[in-house]
């Protein structure tokens, strides 16, 4: 099972510029996270903080007892060997073929036999839907095989916490699509801790157990997505909404005067459909992260606001009764 992370007081700056203040959440156990924000909101730094790679000035991250900020560099860096790693481009080597590319980490950190890395890089492929591709190198293949073979190279160390940075960036909505219900296929097989930075609204609305927002150097919110997704927040609303009135502007946060100009405008178009959660594709085995987020979400459910309660409470009404919201399974041309 995948491992919680516990993040307290998290505050990074560069020079004058501050990135973001005091954030403290928890990402549960196996279960799959998002984290929104306008661009520049500071997301990329949050995940490459959570590795130890980037140093805030304040707070801590626990896992397993190691703190990323503060602990010495030798416990952090056998504790980033927990971690697989999504970045935004696939970040593979151009001059090697997919399978090479997936094999990297197995032959530069551990003693396995070619056999053995064979076998498992084989297994991943097979994972994100690339076998008979694992010759081609990564100029020979479209956006979003590339982005698959990033998530398969994630994959190869038995990471407990998986990090996504943008993986639908590039991707069309159909293939965008299919890589949500890839990540609840990955979340099913391999039961790890996720979390995923997007401004996907379709990823966001579909994928996650919980999702949080990053805005104005501060974390607006994280919790059960229900809460996000029912928060009448102006800035989470118009996130989730795409709209042009509200706090968002274009360089991240609108003057006061603009804010002003646009009082009385409408906003929002009435309550928001909560849309059901993807389930594992058929043969997989379900995720274990349900019932134990179910669980914890039920709770701590006197303490969430009305419209997010209602919400979680539909949920398990719905899923009680028609479990099912799912793509095909992903095919070799996305
Ligand atoms: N190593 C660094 N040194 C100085 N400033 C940095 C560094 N890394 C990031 N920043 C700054 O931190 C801010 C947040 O960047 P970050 O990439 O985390 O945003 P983001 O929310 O991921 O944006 P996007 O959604 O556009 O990818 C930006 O202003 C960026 O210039």
């Amino acid at each position: 099972m995948g491992i919680e992370v516990v993040v307290e007081g998290l505050t990074k700056s560069f020079g004058k510029q501050s990135i973001w203040r005091d954030v403290t959440l928890t990402l549960p156990a196996g279960e799959v996270s998002v984290m929104l924000g306008p661009s520049g909101t500071g997301k990329t730094v949050f995940l490459k903080s959570l590795i130890g790679l980037i140093k805030p000035e304040e707070g801590r991250v626990l896992i397993n007892g190691v703190d990323m900020v503060n602990s010495p560099q030798g416990d952090i860096y056998e504790t980033r060997k927990l971690f697989g790693l999504m970045f935004q481009d696939g970040a593979l080597f151009g001059s090697m073929s997919l399978f090479d590319n997936i094999a990297f980490p197995l032959r530069e950190h551990t003693r396995k036999k070619e056999s053995e890395i064979r076998r498992i890089v084989m297994e991943r492929i097979e994972i994100v839907g690339l076998l008979g591709a694992e010759g081609k190198l990564p100029g020979e293949i479209s956006g979003g095989m590339r982005k698959r073979a990033g998530l398969a190279r994630a994959l190869v160390l038995d990471p407990q916490i998986v990090l996504c940075d943008e993986p639908d960036s590039g991707l069309d909505p159909v293939r965008t699509a299919y890589l949500s219900q890839l990540l609840i296929d990955l979340n099913a097989q391999i039961d790890a801790t996720m979390l995923i930075v997007t401004h996907n609204l379709d990823i966001a609305a579909t994928v996650p157990d919980n999702m949080g927002m990053l805005f104005r150097r501060e974390l607006v919110t994280f919790g059960p997505r229900e809460v996000l997704l029912t928060s009448e927040e102006p800035v989470v609303a118009q996130f989730l909404d795409g709209r042009r009135e509200g706090p968002i502007g274009m360089s991240e946060e609108k003057d006061a005067a603009t804010l002003a100009a646009e009082a009385g405008v409408p906003g929002g178009t009435g309550p928001r459909r909560i849309v059901p959660q993807l389930e594992p594709s058929p043969g997989l085995p379900p995720r274990l992260a349900v019932a134990r987020r179910r669980d914890r979400v039920m709770g701590m459910l006197d303490r969430l606001p009305p419209a997010a309660q209602a919400a979680i409470r539909d949920t398990y009404a719905y899923s009680a009764q028609a479990p099912t919201l799912r793509m095909p399974a992903a095919g070799s041309g996305t």
